[in-house]
């Protein structure tokens, strides 16, 4: 199966500033990539190298097969694109902005019906722009992006600015777009909650680079457990602690007391926490919880930026 979106050593520099260092990323066919990274982190710019908005100063992009710097056209063929700035009409209806993108791409009209129905906003499409929500402009954006159903949706920063249900509404139509167009979705975002509810792939870029790249599941899964415990002494109880292979960690988010142990590929938590329980217990020291904590993409994602090497370097 072809890789939808495959860039090898994709790089961008503005002056001498690099935005995106050697990014080699693969989107499989009808994932839902959530590209995650802080503001400035690169996601912009290296999206709009898939686009062919702007030139990679090294490096290849390619979108189903086809390279984006030989073959613009056909590439921007297999797109549909929804980008921070709108550029709608707001003095137009939302069908009559959506009719001027279909002239241009030379579509039936009946895609306006088909990709309003997709959003859900047959009902509002012949309102004007300028009285619609964010949201609903941002649902209109994304019915604009899936017009001539193209087989990849890149998606900038979906919900940034929705408000709650914004964000709800917006989720629901990610969440499934294979089932709803048949497209293959890589969205960025800084909001590592919003990609963990939607992504099935994610990739991190931190400082330009690409440090974490995978399916979520496995990433998830491969990601080391982490022990969370609430004890009166966090200073005694981490001199215990160093008996174990474990690193050790401040943890205050269930209260004061609180330590994070990452455990050692190869050990279970059920058994360290026993014996962690005893130790400290047979120290003197009141325990007052100790469980596992959840595997998350913020751990993950805390991890290799906090590292901010690639991991293929760490490995
Ligand atoms: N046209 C440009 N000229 C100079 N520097 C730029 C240009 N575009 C982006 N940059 C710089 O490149 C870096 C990456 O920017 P980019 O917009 O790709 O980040 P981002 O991850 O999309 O962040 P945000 O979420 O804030 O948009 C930033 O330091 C930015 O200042």
């Amino acid at each position: 199966m072809v890789d939808m979106v495959q860039t090898q050593g994709l790089t961008r520099r503005f002056g001498a500033r690099t935005a995106v260092d050697g990014v080699s990323m693969t989107v499989p066919d009808q994932a839902v990539y959530g590209f995650l990274g802080r503001n400035g982190a690169g996601k912009t710019t290296t999206l709009k190298m898939l686009l062919g908005l702007i030139r990679p100063s090294a490096g290849t992009a390619r979108i189903g097969g086809v390279d984006v710097a030989r073959d613009r056209i056909a590439a921007a063929r297999k797109i549909g694109a929804l980008l921070e700035a709108h550029g709608f009409y707001g003095n137009l209806t939302g069908r009559e902005n959506l009719d001027v993108s279909r002239r241009l791409l030379g579509l039936p009209v009946s895609e306006i019906d088909r990709v309003l129905g997709v959003v859900e906003m047959r009902a509002d499409g012949g309102r004007r722009v300028g009285g619609y929500s964010l949201g609903m402009r941002q649902r209109l954006g994304l019915a604009r992006a899936m017009l001539g159903a193209p087989s990849v949706l890149v998606l900038d920063e979906p919900t940034n600015g929705l408000d709650p249900d914004g964000i709800a509404e917006m989720r629901r139509f990610l969440r499934d777009p294979p089932d709803r167009t048949g497209a293959t979705v890589l969205l960025s975002s800084h909001l590592l909650s919003e990609i963990e509810q939607i992504a099935t792939h994610v990739g991190v870029i931190h400082q330009g680079r690409l440090v974490l790249e995978g399916e979520l599941a496995a990433l998830k899964a491969a990601e080391a457990p982490v022990l969370h415990l609430r004890v009166d002494d966090p200073e005694r109880a981490a001199t215990v602690l160093r008996r174990w292979d474990l690193s050790l960690s401040k943890d205050e988010v269930g209260g004061e007391g609180g330590l994070a142990a990452r455990l050692s590929p190869g050990q279970t938590h059920d058994q360290v926490a026993a014996e962690i329980n005893r130790a400290l217990v047979e120290q003197g020291i009141g325990v007052f919880a100790i469980g596992a904590r959840e595997r998350s993409l913020e751990g993950l994602y805390r991890q290799v930026t906090e590292n901010a090497h690639p991991l293929s370097e760490a490995a």
